[in-house]
């Protein structure tokens, strides 16, 4: 099994700052699955993406300890153009990603390949092609600088997968976004992820990481504090000590055997939930033990 990124006891200190925001972090990325990032704030979420990301140590200096291995070489050995292209980042607020220097979103979109060599004609053939997956056609002739937050998020995406990054690192992307806006963004993920892309999701929203992930990485106080299935992660009462986000599916199942009832299992998405009264026949689910 290729293990693509793996943090063996990492501390890093930011520039003059005394405490680490990482703290003998140990954790790895495999091939190809999504995962979910939770944890109270300060935890060390985006510290954790700027590493894997390559921007520490490549944007901020700071004290770097342990290994960062990145297809089995270390983060400080590769060529920094490299790394960005193989690890495309979506950040939290939409309107930094978008470069500022670009007078449309077709130009905008393309602003990561261009630097890559590829021939004109097919870069223009990409453009176009990763417009219409993400439904920003009509969006191609406008300034970058007057989109919405949901637009920008979308080509924000567009740019990050034109360059065909193999993992994407995407940071809080529905905290400035009304309910449709998220829903555009899993959509989109949902994309990636049939693409078989490697995906790495900070999202406090973690009913749609219980929909989403494959696995869950908790963090507390700048450490991986667990880390596995997101069925075994979101459902154990451990989430509740690292003050992490819960599902409602798994804090009901969790007052329910608190009460005294058996579960088979605790859910941890609504459907889940529903699933388990309907298998029990509704008002006897909850059986005393
Ligand atoms: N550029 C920086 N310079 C110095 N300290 C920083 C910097 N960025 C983050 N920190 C500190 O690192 C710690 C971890 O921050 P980080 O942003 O990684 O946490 P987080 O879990 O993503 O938080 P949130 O959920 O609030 O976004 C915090 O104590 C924060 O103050």
């Amino acid at each position: 099994m290729s293990e693509y990124i793996e943090l063996k006891n990492v501390t890093y200190n930011y520039p003059l700052t005394k405490r680490p925001s990482l703290d003998s972090v140990n954790c790895h990325f495999e091939e190809g699955k999504v995962y979910g990032i939770i944890g109270e704030n300060a935890s060390g979420k985006t510290t954790l993406c700027n590493l894997v990301r390559g921007l520490i140590p490549f944007f901020y200096n700071g004290e770097l300890e342990g290994e960062v291995l990145i297809d089995g070489k270390d983060v400080r050995e590769w060529d920094e153009a490299e790394l960005s292209v193989k690890i495309g980042y979506v950040f939290q607020n939409p309107f930094t990603q978008i470069s500022g220097v670009k007078d449309t979103v077709f130009e905008e979109v393309g602003i990561g390949i261009e630097n890559l060599g590829m021939p004109k004609e097919e870069m223009i053939q990409k453009i176009i092609e990763v417009c219409r997956l993400l439904k920003i056609e009509e969006l191609i002739q406008k300034n970058p600088l007057e989109l919405s937050g949901g637009q920008c998020q979308r080509v924000s995406f567009a740019s990050i997968i034109a360059m065909d990054s193999k993992i994407i690192v995407i940071d809080e992307p529905t905290s400035q976004l009304d309910p449709e806006g998220t829903k555009d963004v899993f959509e989109i993920i949902q994309l990636l992820k049939e693409a078989h892309k490697t995906i790495i999701l900070v999202e406090h929203k973690v009913d749609l990481i219980a929909k989403y992930c494959d696995e869950v990485v908790v963090m507390s106080k700048g450490t991986v504090v667990m880390q596995g299935s997101t069925h075994e992660v979101l459902s154990s009462d451990r989430l509740f000590e690292y003050g992490a986000p819960i599902p409602q599916a798994a804090i009901l199942g969790h007052r329910m055997t608190e009460a005294g009832k058996r579960l088979d299992r605790i859910p941890i998405t609504n459907e889940e939930a529903v699933e388990l009264i309907r298998k029990r026949g509704g008002n006897e689910v909850w059986q005393s033990n």
